[in-house]
Parts: C-alpha cells; structure tokens; sequence
C-alpha cells in the first residue's frame, strides 16, 4: 500500500496564481522521500493541501489508501504535518502545547512519549516555559514535536530544519531515520540537498508546480547524474573549432584551471574516462593534475530545473 497517492492536483489561487498543476506522485509507505523545488515551486501549497488548510482546485488524494477529502478525520490522526509557519499561543508551556494537541487528536496525553519528544528534541529544560521566550529554533523543534504527538503513520516535514544549527540539524536528522527505521514514512521539503541526498530513499522535483521528476534517489542519481574529468593545466584552455569537433562526444568546457570532459559509458559498461584524458592529452598535451568529480543531487537538481525554468 501507498501512503499517499495524489492523482491530477492542481491549485489556482484566488488572485490566478496556479501554484500546483496536474500532479501526480505516489509516496511508498515506509519511504523517505524528498519533495525538492525551488521557491515558489509549489511545495508549501502542496503540503497545505494536505493538512488541509489550503483546499485544491483539481485532483484527488489518498492516503493509506482512504480518502483525504472524505475521510478526513481518519486521515488526520495517521499525519502529523510540521508546516513552515511558526504559530503557537504565547501563553502556553510546550508541554500544555503538547497535552492539548493530543487532545485535538483525540488522544489521553501519554506523558512518557511528551518526555521522550522533549529529550530528543532537545527541548527538556524548555518544557515549562512560555512558548514566546523559546528561540526561533526552539519553536522549530516545539513545531515537530507537535507534529509527533499523536504518533502519525505519516510525518510530513515542510523546511524542518531552517534556522536550527548545523549539530541540531543532524541529530533531528538522526531521531527522523529512527523513526523511519521503524516503518513512518517520513516526507519532507528542505534546500539542504546535500542532506535530503543522504537521508531519502525517494526524490521528487517540482518546478512552477510541474513535476520534473519522482523516483527512488538511487535511481535519480544512476540515470541523470553525470561524472566530469577535470584536467588541470594551471591556466584556462582555449578551445578552437578543431578541438571543439574532436572533444565534441565530451561536451568540453574551458574552466579557470584548465578543462573539464564529461564523461559516459561504453558499450561494456566502463566509463570512456581513459578515452576522454588520451583524447585531451593528444590536443594539449598532460596536465599537472586531474580527477574525476560526479554531480550530486544538488548539480543534478540545478540541470533540471534550469531546463525546465528555460523551457517555460
Ligand atoms: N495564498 C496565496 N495566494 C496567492 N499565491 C500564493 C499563495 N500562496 C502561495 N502562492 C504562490 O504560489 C506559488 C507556490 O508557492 P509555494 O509557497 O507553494 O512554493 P514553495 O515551493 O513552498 O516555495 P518556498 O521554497 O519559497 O517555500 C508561488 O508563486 C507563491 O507566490
């Protein structure tokens, strides 16, 4: 079963603004999946819809396989949604935050799971608080914790970790992986690609509220990232017409230090990394240094999404 199944959604605000057009993308239950764009994209709309305080215009939603839209209380107690927007009653304590939460859920509060969320979320010290003296990080952590209460199936994270610091960041990281060892499925926007690479197992692009892409991460990555030779030669190369035709399969570029070949495969599969540098040498000659650098989730996200923001 799915955790969520989104079929044809689309948003068009009331000033004529369609934020989301057409999506459809299927979230596998126990993933940990990446919802990546850049802003204004369309992400916070499409979490908003899914807690329910942005209504679509087109589409339909599933999740566990029920209705988003007809069973609606259903849905709610199994997702727990940490939206961008920082709102809590100034007046309460992050622990009443939490009691009356559960509540809303419908839930007794279960004071042990209140303690654990404080202790991983690092919180515990600041539980008896006004909610108003916490840190813009704090109430960050306070927002996840809310999101966790009820114990949801599906925990959904929209930038969870702006403004919180470097070591906050991985150990929140570290309690999500926990959690999504034990079977949650985690789904999440953030603009740290470098974490969303090393946490997800699933990836999806969005752009001007197109979907570019959505696939397993290790997939992403074997299909669309490419490697690159870098050949130092302390200067930046030339390309003339000739040696434009004869690197041409490499798509050559002249950098600062020198030049840069992509790479690709052979009919064997290796890479044509040996053919590229012979072919580099024959025109300019060895280099003082070379490597071999492969794109990243972040160079990969740029290549699609410049393509797409140029075909727009
Ligand atoms: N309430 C609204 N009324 C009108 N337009 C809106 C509204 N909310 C969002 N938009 C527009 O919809 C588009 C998508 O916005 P959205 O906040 O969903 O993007 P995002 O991918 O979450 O961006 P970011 O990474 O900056 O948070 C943007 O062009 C935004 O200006």
């Amino acid at each position: 079963m799915h955790a969520l199944e989104i079929h044809g959604l689309g948003k068009t605000y009331n000033n004529g603004k369609t934020a989301l057009q057409d999506v459809n993308l299927t979230v596998p239950q126990g993933s940990f999946f990446a919802l990546l764009g850049p802003n204004g994209a369309g992400k916070s709309t499409m979490i908003n819809v899914l807690a329910d305080t942005v209504r679509p215009t087109a589409g339909n939603v599933s999740l566990f396989g029920r209705d988003l839209f007809n069973d609606r209380a259903w849905c709610k107690k199994r997702m727990g949604v940490v939206p961008q927007e920082i709102a809590f009653d100034p007046f309460f304590t992050p622990r009443e935050v939490l009691r009356f939460t559960s509540g809303l859920f419908g839930c007794k509060p279960d004071e042990a799971w209140i303690d654990e969320l404080f202790e991983r979320l690092e919180l515990t010290e600041h539980s008896k608080k006004n909610t108003r003296q916490l840190s813009g990080g704090m109430r960050r952590r306070l927002l996840v914790a809310q999101a966790l209460v009820h114990r949801p199936e599906l925990v959904i994270l929209d930038e969870p970790t702006a403004g919180v610091d470097v070591e906050l960041r991985r150990r929140l990281w570290d309690f999500m992986r926990e959690l999504n060892n034990k079977g949650i499925t985690i789904l999440l926007t953030t603009h740290y690609l470098d974490e969303a690479e090393e946490l997800c197992d699933q990836v999806a692009i969005i752009d001007q509220g197109n979907l570019l892409t959505a696939q397993p991460m290790q997939q992403l990555m074997q299909s669309v990232a490419s490697s690159y030779l870098w050949l130092n030669y302390a200067k930046p190369v030339t390309l003339n017409e000739t040696d434009k035709l004869a690197l041409a399969t490499y798509e050559p570029r002249s950098s600062e230090e020198g030049l840069c070949l992509k790479l690709g495969r052979l009919d064997d599969g290796n890479s044509t990394f040996h053919q590229a540098y012979e072919a580099a040498v024959a025109r300019f000659g060895p280099p003082v240094d070379a490597g071999v650098r492969s794109e990243d989730l972040e160079d990969v996200f740029l290549r699609l999404t410049a393509r797409h923001g140029a075909k727009a």
